[in-house]
């Protein structure tokens, strides 16, 4: 697609001011509780990407009415003609995103059965669902595993459980919590995820009239209830995209206020971010990220589940270690597969040497398994324009701002992707001063 291909002069300093607005990681799951409501529900802060209309589809497909409030970024959620809803076309679904893996819970209360169509999301790693399906065993749903999707029913009604998971995934969290608070009796849950965007999920179902306590020790605690409410929440805002565009200030050279940052949920980052020699600036509404000059530092980096370095802040970060003096080593402990994006940095004069070993100093689940998850990035490199092919969300913008970083002029194939996750980011690089324009 000819239209689909972003040419992008680099050498320029990033400059200016954008704003982030609510989670990509939190607002689709807000919308999947809206489901749980007996009455609507009003989310605020809602970003206009492309996940957020996958799922706001979804809904209506469910007889969900959504519209937009008189505010932008307001979305109104009515769920209360589910029951009388005809589901059809749902298969057009299929490959959107992982959110629908999450309607589960919110179908079967409701229901009594669940259709969910394939899941789509980044090509990151494998991503099996294997936990998801195993908890929703524990409730007391059967899971018919097809081609073409899931089968669940729930021939009673669904009952709390005592729950391990093997690893904290973030997805399986949700998915316990969404289908706990309307179980029969309460539910424990070890080992449970506990990113930012899911203790704001509990934050939207306790408004709701849920009951949740989050203990330490990954240990969250549910009791069930009969009847939720509908809600009315400002979604957390992005700290993903807000630490993108960190990374975008500081390879280019530039400096970018990010209005709606918060400085709580980026802690981990911000503190990287100044090892490797950044500088930034909190205030109430925002951060201020900006090269302050001189040389970057490498420095040893591990991605981790909260609250440790966020896996998606890594390959835009990863570009900015491009620019540092010395070797880095980065450990990818959460997908196995999240660096093959580094092998076009290469092509643009980058120096990363991918490695099967666990060279961070823990070792990791795919240490044994020939995965090449750990990276030696040795700079500092002068990036020269290329190629590019877009091979999923983060590792699309890091190679923007790989192209932007660079000298000359790089095509960027497959820009559309970007769009599940950055809210209107064509408007914001103009913002910023980006020479960009469509290829064609
Ligand atoms: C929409 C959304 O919120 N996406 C985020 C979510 O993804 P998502 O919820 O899919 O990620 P998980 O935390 O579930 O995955 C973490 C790890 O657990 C494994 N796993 C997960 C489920 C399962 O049933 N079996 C299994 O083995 C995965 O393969 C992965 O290695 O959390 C990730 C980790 O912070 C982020 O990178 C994603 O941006
Ligand atoms: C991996 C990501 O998202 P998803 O889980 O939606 O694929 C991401 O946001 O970087």
């Amino acid at each position: 697609m000819t239209d689909d291909v972003l040419l992008v002069h680099g050498g320029t300093p990033l400059e200016g001011e954008i704003h982030v607005r609510g989670a990509k990681n939190l607002v689709p799951k807000a919308m999947v509780a809206a489901l749980l409501g007996s009455t609507p529900s009003r989310l605020r802060n809602v970003p206009d990407i492309r996940d957020v209309k996958v799922v706001r589809g979804l809904l209506e497909l469910h007889g969900v009415t959504v519209r937009g409030g008189d505010v932008s970024g307001e979305l109104l959620l009515d769920p209360t003609h589910v029951e009388s809803a005809t589901v059809a076309d749902i298969d057009a679904h299929a490959g959107s995103s992982r959110i629908p893996i999450l309607f589960c819970g919110p179908l079967l209360h409701r229901l009594g059965r669940a259709f969910i169509p394939g899941l789509g999301g980044c090509h990151i790693g494998d991503r099996p669902i294997d936990f998801h399906l195993e908890v929703l065993r524990h409730f007391g749903a059967t899971v018919d595993k097809r081609p073409e999707g899931l089968y669940l029913e729930a021939p009673q009604r669904l009952r709390g459980a005592k729950i391990e998971l093997p690893y904290p995934s973030v997805g399986t969290t949700e998915q316990v919590l969404l289908t706990a608070v309307m179980a029969e009796g309460t539910t424990e849950l070890r080992n449970a995820a506990v990113e930012p965007e899911i203790t704001d999920l509990i934050c939207v179902l306790q408004k709701m009239g849920a009951i949740i306590t989050m203990d330490t020790d990954r240990v969250i605690r549910i009791t069930g209830v009969d009847r939720l409410e509908g809600y009315n929440h400002r979604a957390i805002p992005d700290r993903l995209e807000a630490a993108s565009w960190a990374c975008a200030a500081l390879a280019t050279g530039g400096n970018i206020y990010v209005r709606g940052a918060q400085q709580q949920p980026m802690m981990t980052f911000l503190n990287v971010f100044r090892k490797v020699g950044g500088a930034f600036e909190i205030d109430d509404d925002g951060i201020r990220f900006w090269h302050p000059g001189g040389a970057l530092q490498a420095i040893a980096l591990e991605t981790d589940v909260a609250p440790g370095f966020q896996t998606d802040w890594q390959q835009p970060l990863v570009v900015a270690l491009t620019q540092a003096s010395g070797l880095s080593i980065v450990h990818e402990t959460v997908y196995e597969s999240r660096l093959g994006f580094t092998s076009a940095l290469n092509q643009m004069g980058a120096t990363i040497q991918l490695y099967r070993e666990c060279l961070g100093g823990t070792p990791c689940r795919f240490g044994q398994r020939n995965f090449l998850h750990s990276a030696v990035i040795s700079g500092p490199s002068k990036l020269q324009g290329a190629e590019l092919v877009i091979p999923d969300l983060r590792g699309g913008f890091s190679y923007l701002i790989a192209a932007l970083a660079a000298q000359g002029t790089s095509a960027v194939h497959g820009i559309d992707l970007i769009n599940r996750g950055y809210e209107n980011f064509m408007q914001k690089l103009a913002d910023l001063g980006a020479h960009v324009e469509m290829g064609g």
